[in-house]
């Protein structure tokens, strides 16, 4: 087993590394339920730090002694990284959030072509003003889209185009709906759109293009 250069991922010696291959193994629970509930907690946890710490105004004192607290926290994990098909983050997939704390939490059901969901930003998703970063709505929409047709009967595809419109400030720290649709299928391309609602206001909606790996292809 080596790694690859360019994406840290582990692959049998002199093999090239298959998007497809890797996004199909990743259906599967990577530990015991018991791992991933710890996890999983772990990282709403990490979700809950963040936010707080994004919202605080803290003294300098306060500062030193998280980031050397940070600082231990870090040590303590090295020796323990591994390629990208052993690592934990973000793979539990049978579990909402997936256990990673990039993207707000949601979660859509298996083998549908569209799913409604709840989400909700944190202050550590602020642009400015109280309103979610741009990005960050983007991320979701990138994630939440891609994950909908992860959860298809579809093959394995990656994200060739996302447009957002932004139509309305989303809020912080409160409950939005988002909806996602797989539109249509040509060939290797599926199509889908998806709109992101606080009550009856649009606050963004976004389409896309996502095309199918040929298999080998990163
Ligand atoms: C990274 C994994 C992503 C999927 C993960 C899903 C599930 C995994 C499970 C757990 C994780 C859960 C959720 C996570 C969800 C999402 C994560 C975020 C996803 C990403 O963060 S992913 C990173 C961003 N993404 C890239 O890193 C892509 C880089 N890129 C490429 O890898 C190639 O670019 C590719 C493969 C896209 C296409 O390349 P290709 O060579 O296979 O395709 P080709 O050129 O043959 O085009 C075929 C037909 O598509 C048309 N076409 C192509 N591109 C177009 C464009 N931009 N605009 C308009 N039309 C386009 C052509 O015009 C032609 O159309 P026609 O057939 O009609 O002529």
């Amino acid at each position: 087993m080596s790694t690859d250069q360019q994406t840290g991922h582990a692959t049998e010696a002199g093999a090239p590394f298959d998007g497809r291959a890797a996004i199909e193994a990743l259906m599967v629970a990577p530990g015991p339920p018991a791992l991933g509930s710890a996890y999983q907690a772990m990282t709403e946890e990490l979700r809950g730090f963040l936010d707080v710490l994004a919202g605080a105004a803290i003294d300098t004192e306060h500062a030193a002694r998280l980031r050397a607290q940070l600082a231990q926290m870090t040590s303590r994990l090295r020796g323990l990284e591994v390629g990208e098909p052993q690592r934990l983050w973000g793979h539990w997939t049978d579990r909402p959030g997936r256990g990673q704390a990039l993207i707000p939490s949601y979660d859509v059901p298996k083998g549908s072509l569209e799913a409604s969901a709840t989400v909700t930003f944190g202050r550590f998703h602020v642009g400015e003003n109280m309103a979610v970063h741009g990005g960050a709505i983007s991320m979701l929409f990138d994630d939440l889209l891609g994950w909908l047709l992860a959860r298809s009967d579809l093959p394995p595809s990656r994200t060739a185009f996302l447009t957002t419109n932004f139509r309305a400030v989303t809020p912080v720290g409160v409950e939005l709906t988002v909806h996602a649709r797989i539109t249509h299928v040509e060939g290797r391309k599926r199509f889908l759109a998806a709109e992101l609602r606080h009550g009856d206001t649009v606050c963004a909606d976004a389409e896309g293009l996502w095309v199918e790996l040929r298999p080998g292809q990163p």
